[in-house]
């Protein structure tokens, strides 16, 4: 489940951002007007024959106060500490740089695969230049060009012969795995240990289990199994990159991605910030559970409305989390932390269902019979049936003549239909219209 981490690496200027834009290749789309994380990323997923990964152009993290060969040493750091293989670019246009072979010497040093590209090898005639990148002990240089698109296929081949034993990195299925996220302070370290300092949790080491050490197994009285993704990045304390926005962020998709539920945390105190925004937008793009915690709440003054008031806000702020239930919790008087289990099971258990295609399509008429199909410029939408095509999270394809005319209101009235009459609480649900011919 935890795809492998690929970190493009190098000094500046060699090529990085056009290596990880074609390696990512058209998965940069986004859809518009959905909130999260979509400009300057620096981290996104990606796919080479069949296999998953994700990448991460480290060049984008970067540190204002450090002198450039420093900035990349940290940035070397974050490679070797958080990738499975990395993958070095230099450029054939200037040879081998002092900068070059500081990297090289510091990759040398870990023991992690490095795949060595000389970038903008941009015609044949380069190819008979790269033989002096051999000079960086880095094993075979792989001539690429990141402009023309060239020699993407063995670099590939090199990056993903290079990953992990798939058996040693996935959880059991049966496991949940959450992960909580938020901005610095809101209390994301208070709660995890006092979630897992409960009476009724037991740390467990998941015999057999290859676990990741960021990660926290443990297990509730009753025998569920729950994983704790990348336990709020707490075992990288001390690390000069830690604080850095791009980091964190970087830091929070990642984990988001390797979890069923995602537990967004709110500081109560301070109140909602825009950044705030940014990775519960990302949670949500990603289609995964979510449950809002606003923490600190024992610092509040209340009054009759003090709760209902804050959650109004919550539910116009994030209003494409309009199905997220909210928590009102204290790390510090562990105020209702002991629901946040039994609140995790359900919404992974509510996403894991899956529906009757017979249920499905009475629901489905009945709500196209309540409220009619609009039409557009003259024509009118007709929908036909509707499949259940996945789980976590439940995805939806619904036949109908033409999907152009499928508006995002229509769109988001089915799945309302949909989460109510299959209990779909606290969870996104995909829907994808699709043409019958
Ligand atoms: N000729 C040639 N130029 C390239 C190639 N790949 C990238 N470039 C150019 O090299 C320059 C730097 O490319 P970037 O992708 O921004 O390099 P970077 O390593 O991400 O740079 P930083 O953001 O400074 O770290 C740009 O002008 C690119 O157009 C290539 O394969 N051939
Ligand atoms: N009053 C009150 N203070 C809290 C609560 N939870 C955390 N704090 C305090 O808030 C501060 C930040 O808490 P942390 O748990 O370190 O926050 P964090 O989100 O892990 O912070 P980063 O590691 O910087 O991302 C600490 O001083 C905590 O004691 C709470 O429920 N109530």
């Amino acid at each position: 489940m935890a795809n492998p981490l690929v970190a493009i690496i190098g000094r500046p200027n060699v090529g990085k951002s056009t290596i990880f834009n074609r390696i990512i290749g058209d998965r940069l789309a986004i859809v518009q007007d959905e909130p999260g994380v979509t400009r300057d990323r620096i981290y996104a997923d990606a796919e080479w024959l069949g296999k998953d990964f994700s990448v991460i152009d480290t060049g984008g993290i970067t540190f204002d106060d450090l002198p450039l060969h420093e900035e990349i040493k940290v940035q070397a750091e974050i490679a070797i500490d958080e990738a499975d293989v990395i993958v070095m670019v230099t450029s054939v246009k200037e040879g081998i740089t002092d900068l070059d072979d500081q990297v090289a010497l510091i990759l040398q040093q870990s023991n992690k695969p490095v795949v060595l590209a000389v970038n903008k090898t941009d015609n044949p005639e380069l190819r008979n230049e790269i033989y002096e990148f051999y000079g960086l002990g880095l094993g075979d240089p792989l001539p690429v060009s990141g402009s023309h698109g060239l020699g993407f296929g063995d670099l590939l081949d090199a990056v993903v012969a290079n990953f992990p034993n798939e058996a040693n990195m996935a959880y059991d299925q049966d496991i949940i795995k959450f992960c909580l996220i938020g901005r610095p302070n809101v209390g994301k370290s208070s709660l995890v240990n006092a979630i897992i300092g409960e009476d009724r949790v037991i740390v467990s080491e998941l015999e057999g289990t290859t676990r990741d050490a960021i990660d926290t197994p443990f297990m509730t009285q009753d025998g569920q199994d729950y994983v704790m993704i990348d336990t709020a990045g707490i075992r990288r304390r001390g690390k000069v990159y830690e604080k850095t926005e791009k980091y964190s962020v970087m830091r929070a998709q990642r984990a988001i991605d390797r979890s069923d539920v995602v537990l967004c945390v709110l500081d109560a105190e301070t109140g909602i910030r825009d950044q705030d925004k940014k990775v519960f937008g990302y949670a949500h793009q990603a289609g995964k559970g979510i449950i809002i915690l606003v923490n600190k709440w024992d610092t509040i003054k209340k009054e009759t409305n003090t709760m209902r008031d804050f959650e109004l806000q919550i539910r116009d702020q994030f209003r494409y989390l309009h199905y997220a239930p909210i928590l009102f919790v204290s790390a510090k008087t562990k105020q209702r932390l002991e629901v946040i289990p039994e609140l995790v099971d359900r919404v992974y258990y509510n996403r894991n269902q899956r529906v009757k295609s017979s249920l499905l399509n009475d629901v489905l008429s009945d709500a196209l019979a309540s409220n009619p199909a609009p039409s557009k410029s003259g024509k009118r939408l007709k929908v036909f049936y509707a499949t259940q095509v996945a789980t976590n999270p439940p995805t939806f394809v619904v036949f109908v003549n033409d999907p152009d005319l499928m508006h995002f209101s229509y769109e988001r009235f089915l799945e309302n239909r949909f989460r109510e009459s299959f209990d779909f609480y606290d969870t996104p649900i995909q829907i994808i219209p699709r043409a019958r011919k």
